[in-house]
């Protein structure tokens, strides 16, 4: 029985296309390459320097879409095949980046060279050769809030005007250069001037993204099990570290911070339909995100907790957080974003999209993950001694 034909949101029929993602190998990639083998008849030439998060994509032969995804091992900092990858490609998607906290003010040359001086050649091969590029920007580029810097007990704090933001009105609001944190968002920033700039000078077609903390499986790795000991991940691997491992949640500065968090899955159908409607997409910067799923850091550590008790069947601990200052957390140079609220009226006016999943069932799905995942690993590692 022949299956319907897939169209875009105009009626139009989804012609295949081949698809050179960089980065593939990551945790955003590796939902993407997903969906792309499931749900459509695209192909996949998959670039990163590790592909353990797409193994399953890539083995057995015997696979629904084998032949339809093909990895290369390859670091794009210094490949001659980048080019000619790119050149075989109906669309560029850039994803490879360092983007942990902790990284942008302890390993700053590295975050710069990765999220700028990397991205260059991906953006020249694109222009030069007329292919479309999605590119992988970050919510980080809107740095604090104007209400941050209004008195604390201004009225107008409250007013969405001085919080919400807009993709084309709001301004960059970055800290001092000591405050090396805003090293990764600043080069963001330039890799977006620079692609919109392709777009109006040699009419590039390009889509930047701009996600707002996408969170679910495969997110970052556990230090210790599938990253190094010392390795700081982002929030949710820290807060799932902690709780496998039974150790209070440690919350940066108080935890007061507020962020809104968006399920991978909800957030994958929004690439797919920038991917299959390029009419709609091209030119346009998308902040892709949940603007119902706000909550200070302090509340979403007590709702892991409260989560992972329930999928684990572990009580919780007595104290289940701690404070800790940034500077011991992340060492000098930290700041941090202070709230951040994404408009939606673009990704809606353009695609229709909009995300589904509430905060408590993503979290539910995700540590249910992470203690499939993890729990025996972990139990093997406490139970380790320590060499002396
Ligand atoms: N996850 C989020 O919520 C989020 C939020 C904002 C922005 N972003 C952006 O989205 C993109 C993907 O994020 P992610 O969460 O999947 O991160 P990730 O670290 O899981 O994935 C990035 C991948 O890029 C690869 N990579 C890095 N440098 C490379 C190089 N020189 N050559 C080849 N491969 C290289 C890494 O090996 C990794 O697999 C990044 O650009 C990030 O800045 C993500
Ligand atoms: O995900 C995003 O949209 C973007 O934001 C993230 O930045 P941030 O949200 O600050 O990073 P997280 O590590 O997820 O931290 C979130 C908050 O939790 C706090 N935190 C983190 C870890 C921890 O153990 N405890 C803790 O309180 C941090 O200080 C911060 O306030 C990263 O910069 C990028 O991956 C990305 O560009």
């Amino acid at each position: 029985m022949a299956s319907t034909p897939r169209v875009d949101l105009d009626g139009n029929p989804i012609k295949p296309i081949t698809i050179c993602m960089i980065g593939a190998g990551g945790f955003i990639g590796s939902h993407l390459c997903e969906k792309l083998m499931a749900e459509t008849p695209h192909t996949v030439l998959a670039l990163d320097v590790y592909n353990d998060k797409i193994k399953h994509l890539l083995e057995p032969d015997s696979l629904p879409w084998a032949g339809r995804i093909q990895f290369h091992r390859l670091n794009i900092k210094h490949d001659s095949r980048l080019e000619g990858l790119i050149k075989m490609s109906d669309l560029t998607i850039n994803l490879a980046a360092i983007c942990t906290p902790a990284d942008y003010n302890t390993r700053p040359l590295d975050t710069i060279y990765s999220n700028f001086i990397d991205a260059l050649p991906v953006v020249k091969y694109c222009s030069e050769n007329n292919k479309r590029l999605i590119h992988f920007s970050t919510c980080e580029v809107y740095g604090k809030t104007i209400g941050s810097f209004l008195p604390k007990d201004s009225a107008l704090r409250k007013d969405p005007a001085y919080y919400v933001l807009k993709e084309d009105t709001s301004p960059c609001i970055f800290g001092s250069i000591e405050k090396q944190r805003w090293s990764y968002a600043c080069a963001k920033q330039l890799i977006e001037r620079l692609i919109y700039a392709e777009g109006a000078e040699n009419g590039m077609e390009f889509t930047i993204v701009r996600p707002f903390n996408w969170i679910g499986p495969r997110m970052d790795f556990i230090p210790g099990v599938d990253g190094p000991s010392e390795g700081v991940p982002r929030v949710l691997a820290c807060f799932s570290n902690n709780l496998l491992r039974r150790e209070p949640l440690k919350l940066v500065d108080g935890g007061q911070s507020q962020r809104t968090f968006v399920y991978i899955k909800d957030a994958i159908e929004a690439v797919l339909l920038m991917i299959e409607n390029p009419a709609r997409a091209n030119g346009h910067i998308f902040n892709v995100g949940n603007p119902n799923n706000e909550v200070t850091v302090r509340q979403l550590a007590e709702m892991m907790t409260q989560v992972y008790s329930k999928v684990s069947g572990e009580s919780s601990l007595e104290t289940p957080t701690i404070d800790v200052s940034s500077k011991e957390f992340y060492g000098e140079g930290y700041d941090d974003s202070d709230k951040r609220i994404p408009d939606m009226t673009i990704i809606n006016k353009q695609l229709g999209w909009n995300p589904k999943t509430s905060l408590w069932d993503l979290l539910e799905s995700t540590l249910t993950y992470q203690h499939r995942t993890y729990a025996e690993a972990i139990k093997k590692v406490i139970a380790k001694p320590v060499a002396s």
